[in-house]
C-alpha cells in the first residue's frame, strides 16, 4: 500500500470464534438454524476509508484470490450507498492479517465494519438494527459483528442474547487447508437436530461444534491438528472450520503453546473480549469533539 494511513483512521475488523455450534433444525429458506456462542475476539484485521464525492467505491489493492466484484467490503458499501442513495464513494484500504475462509470470520467482520464506518463517514445514521439487516443479506454473521458483542445466537446466527464469560485467551491454528462453508452444509451427514438447549444450562464441556466430526474426515488435518492442540488445552474447531481454537486462562500459556507448533501451521494469540474492538472504535467516534 503506498498511501500512508493515519494510525487514528484504522477501523478495526476483529476475528471471532464459536464456542460451541449446535445444528437443530433447517429453515424454510433451506438455511441451518443454530445455536452457538459467538465470542469476540481483541485481535484481526484493519480497514481503512478515503471518501471521495464522485460516488466511486474501489480498494486501493486487491486481496490475493478476491475480485474486488467478489470482495465483502466493496459488496457492503455499495449495498449501503444503495440503501441510502448516497452519492459519496471510498477508497478502502485492507491491512489483512485474518486468514480466509477460516471460520473466524475474517469476511464478515470486514463487511460489518465497512457498513459501521461508513455509515458514519457519510454520515447516513443509519441505527444498529438497520446496519445489522442491511449486513445479513450479505453474510449469516455479518449482524453479530455489527452489534459488537460476545452472545449468544440463534435463528441462522443473528437473534442474540447477552452472555457473561470468565476474560479467556485463545490460541487460534490454521491448519492451512481450505473448509468451504455451503459444501459443509450441504453434506448429507451433517447432525442436524441437536436438541435446543437453554442458554442458563450452556456449559463449554456439554456442548459441541456439530461440523466438527464432518471436517475431520473430509479433511485430515484439521483431526491431526485437534490431537495435537488437545495435549495442551481443550480444543475446538470454530464455525465451519478450518481453524481450531485452544483456551487458556493465562496469556503466557497460549504463547508457549504457540512457540512449539509444528512448521506446517500457523497461529496467533488473542483474548475474548466482551465488547469488540470495533464497538469501541465506534464508541469513541461518536464522543469525539468534532465527531471526527
Ligand atoms: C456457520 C457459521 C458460524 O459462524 O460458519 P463460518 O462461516 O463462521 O465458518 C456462519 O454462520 C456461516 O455464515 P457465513 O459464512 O456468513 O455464511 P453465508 O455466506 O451466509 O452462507 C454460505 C452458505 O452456507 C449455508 N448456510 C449458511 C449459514 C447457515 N446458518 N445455514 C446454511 O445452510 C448456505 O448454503 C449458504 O449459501
Ligand atoms: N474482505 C474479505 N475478507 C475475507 N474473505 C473474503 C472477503 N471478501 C470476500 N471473501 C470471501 O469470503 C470467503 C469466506 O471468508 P471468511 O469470512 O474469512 O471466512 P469464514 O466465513 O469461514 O469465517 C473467503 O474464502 C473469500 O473468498
Amino acid at each position: 500500500m503506498d498511501t500512508v494511513v493515519m494510525p487514528q483512521s484504522w477501523w478495526p475488523s476483529p476475528a471471532k470464534l464459536n464456542l460451541f455450534l449446535h445444528i437443530t433444525g433447517r429453515n424454510a429458506t433451506g438455511y441451518h438454524e443454530l445455536q452457538t456462542l459467538f465470542q469476540m475476539l481483541d485481535t484481526g484485521d484493519r480497514l481503512a476509508f478515503d471518501i471521495n464525492d464522485n460516488g466511486i467505491i474501489a480498494m486501493s489493492e486487491s486481496l490475493p484470490g478476491v475480485p474486488d466484484e467478489d470482495n465483502l467490503v466493496v459488496k457492503a458499501a455499495r449495498l449501503l450507498a444503495r440503501h441510502t442513495g448516497s452519492e459519496q464513494g471510498a477508497t478502502i484500504y485492507i491491512d489483512k492479517q485474518l486468514p480466509m475462509g477460516g471460520g473466524i470470520g475474517g469476511g464478515s467482520s470486514n463487511a460489518a465494519t465497512t457498513l459501521v464506518a461508513l455509515n458514519h463517514l457519510w454520515n447516513c445514521q443509519l441505527s444498529e438494527d438497520e446496519l445489522a439487516h442491511i449486513g445479513l443479506q450479505l453474510g449469516a454473521d455479518v449482524p453479530v459483528f455489527i452489534h459488537g458483542k460476545t452472545v449468544f445466537a440463534e435463528g441462522i446466527g443473528e437473534k442474540f442474547s447477552p452472555v457473561s464469560v470468565p476474560a479467556t485467551w485463545y490460541l487460534i491454528v490454521n491448519p492451512g487447508v481450505h473448509v468451504s462453508t455451503p459444501a459443509i452444509f450441504g453434506e448429507p451427514d451433517l447432525p442436524r437436530q441437536t436438541p435446543r438447549i437453554q442458554w442458563s444450562d450452556y456449559r463449554y464441556e456439554s456442548t459441541r461444534n456439530d461440523c466438527q466430526e464432518i471436517v475431520c474426515k473430509r479433511h485430515p488435518e484439521v483431526a491431526k491438528l485437534l490431537q495435537w492442540l488437545v495435549h495442551y488445552a481443550p480444543s475446538r474447531m470454530t464455525g465451519t472450520g478450518a481453524c481450531v481454537f485452544a483456551t487458556f486462562s493465562d496469556q503466557q500459556e497460549a504463547r508457549d503453546v504457540l512457540a512449539k507448533l509444528p512448521a506446517d501451521w500457523t497461529g496467533f494469540v488473542a483474548k475474548g473480549v466482551a465488547e469488540s474492538p470495533l464497538q469501541l472504535k465506534r464508541q469513541e467516534v461518536n464522543t469525539a469533539p468534532d465527531n471526527m
